[in-house]
Parts: C-alpha cells; sequence; structure tokens
C-alpha cells in the first residue's frame, strides 16, 4: 500500500527535523510543502499573521478547528505560555494519527490535546468534558463551510467571552463567503481583514479576525 502524502510530510519531518525544537518542524513542513508536495498548512506567511495574533491574546485555552498534519497546532502551542492549553480538533483518523506523532516529535504534547471527532460534537462537550470555561483564542481551519455553522454553536455553548478572539484561514481561497457575511454584519463581532497569499503559492488570500463583543 504506498504512503499518503501526510505520512511523507510526516516521515520527511522525523527524518529532517529535530526533536523536541518546534520552531525546526514547523520549517521542515514548509520546506517539503514548498519544494516537493503542495499541502494544505496554514504556511509561514499566514502563519505569521497567526504567531502574532497568538501573542496578542496570549491565551490560557484555545481552540483550533481542524488540525490536518499538525503545523498550526505546533505552530501555536509554540507561543503558549506555561501551563496554557491547546485543543485541536480533528475527525478524519488518518490525519488525526499523522498530527499526534507530529506533536510528539515537536515536543510539545504537554500543551495539546488532540480531540478527534466532528467539531459539531466536540464543541457541545468542551465545558463538562474538557473543563473549559471560555474560549481565549479559537483558529478557525477546517471545511470552509463549518466555519459559520461552528461559530454559532460556539455561543450558543457560551464558550466565547467579551474579547474572545476568532482568527480564520481562507477567507479569500477557497473562501468562507457566509463566514465574512455573517461575522461582519453580526453586532456582536469586531472584524479585521488580514491580505496574504495562499501557503506555498502567489495566488491571493486572507485572514479574518473576529473579536466577540459579548
Ligand atoms: C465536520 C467538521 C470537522 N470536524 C473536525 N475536523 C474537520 C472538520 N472538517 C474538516 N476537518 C478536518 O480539517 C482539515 C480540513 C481542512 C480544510 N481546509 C481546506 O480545505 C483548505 C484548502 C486549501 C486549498 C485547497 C486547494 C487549492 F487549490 C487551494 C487551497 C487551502 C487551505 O489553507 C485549506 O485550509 C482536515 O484535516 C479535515 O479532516
Ligand atoms: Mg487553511
Amino acid at each position: 500500500m504506498n504512503q499518503s502524502k501526510e505520512q511523507r510530510i510526516l516521515n520527511f519531518v522525523l527524518q529532517n527535523a529535530v526533536r523536541g525544537d518546534p520552531c525546526s518542524v514547523v520549517d521542515t513542513i514548509d520546506k517539503y510543502c514548498s519544494q516537493k508536495e503542495w499541502a494544505m498548512n496554514v504556511g509561514n506567511e499566514k502563519g505569521k499573521i497567526l504567531d502574532k495574533t497568538v501573542e496578542e491574546v496570549n491565551p490560557s485555552v484555545a481552540l483550533e478547528l481542524g488540525t490536518y498534519c499538525g503545523y498550526s497546532a505546533v505552530r501555536i502551542s509554540r507561543l503558549l505560555k506555561a501551563g496554557a492549553r491547546l485543543l485541536t480538533v480533528e475527525f478524519n483518523p488518518e490525519f488525526a494519527a499523522i498530527a499526534k506523532q507530529m506533536i510528539e516529535f515537536a515536543g510539545v504534547q504537554d500543551k495539546v490535546k488532540l480531540l478527534e471527532g466532528p467539531s459539531q460534537e466536540i464543541i457541545p462537550q468542551l465545558k463538562k468534558k474538557y473543563e473549559v470555561d471560555t474560549l481565549d483564542f479559537v483558529f478557525l481551519d477546517h471545511w470552509k463551510d463549518r466555519y459559520t455553522p461552528d461559530t454559532i454553536l460556539l455561543q450558543e455553548c457560551n464558550l466565547l467571552r467579551k474579547g474572545s478572539v476568532l482568527l480564520a484561514d481562507n477567507v479569500i481561497f477557497p473562501g468562507a463567503p457566509d463566514f465574512l457575511n455573517y461575522v461582519r454584519k453580526s453586532p456582536h463581532f469586531q472584524c479585521t481583514n488580514y491580505p496574504s497569499h495562499l501557503e506555498y503559492m502567489q495566488v491571493e488570500d486572507a485572514m479574518e479576525k473576529a473579536v466577540f463583543l459579548g
């Protein structure tokens, strides 16, 4: 059975990155995906926007929707203060297994909890099963048509507080038009757009920051 692209990315990291060094894991994935096989990691250009937002928010509890290979989970968790944690949600078991190994190799496993399952099932469990009060930061990077329903669900589950920050990838390409519409029209969100480019390509893309106003 020949390997998946995601398995090839993990193998390249295991053979070329420095165990326990999250920056080297991130750089090694970017090297592979820019030189060998494109993959839908947030990448380094949008990754710097993600870094700045995480540093600004300095979250105690962060949520990521769509782990994929774990690139952004490693990228986010490397910036978290002692005691802070990232919950990351992934429903594809193959991707979850890859991400788990990526997270452990990077040495950030104590800061990251990978939750396997569809976000619409996991989100309602966060308070009771995962002992979350409210979320300080949410990174949306899963199926683009899930951004809006999950943003509504986060509010319904009282997981957002005044100042909670949502950051959404790909609002231009592949695009999340209904999400942009929803948050920009809602009186409960203050939005900022960050123009950028699609990972590893010269295609326009952008990230949208939406701060919950309560
Ligand atoms: C059910 C809810 C739910 N619950 C839990 N996990 C979920 C989930 N829905 C999805 N997942 C997992 O998240 C990841 C999917 C991510 C989806 N991302 C893009 O589609 C994307 C595409 C491009 C691009 C593609 C083609 C191009 F030509 C150009 C650009 C670029 C990007 O940056 C992109 O993020 C996978 O691991 C899913 O298993
Ligand atoms: Mg993306």
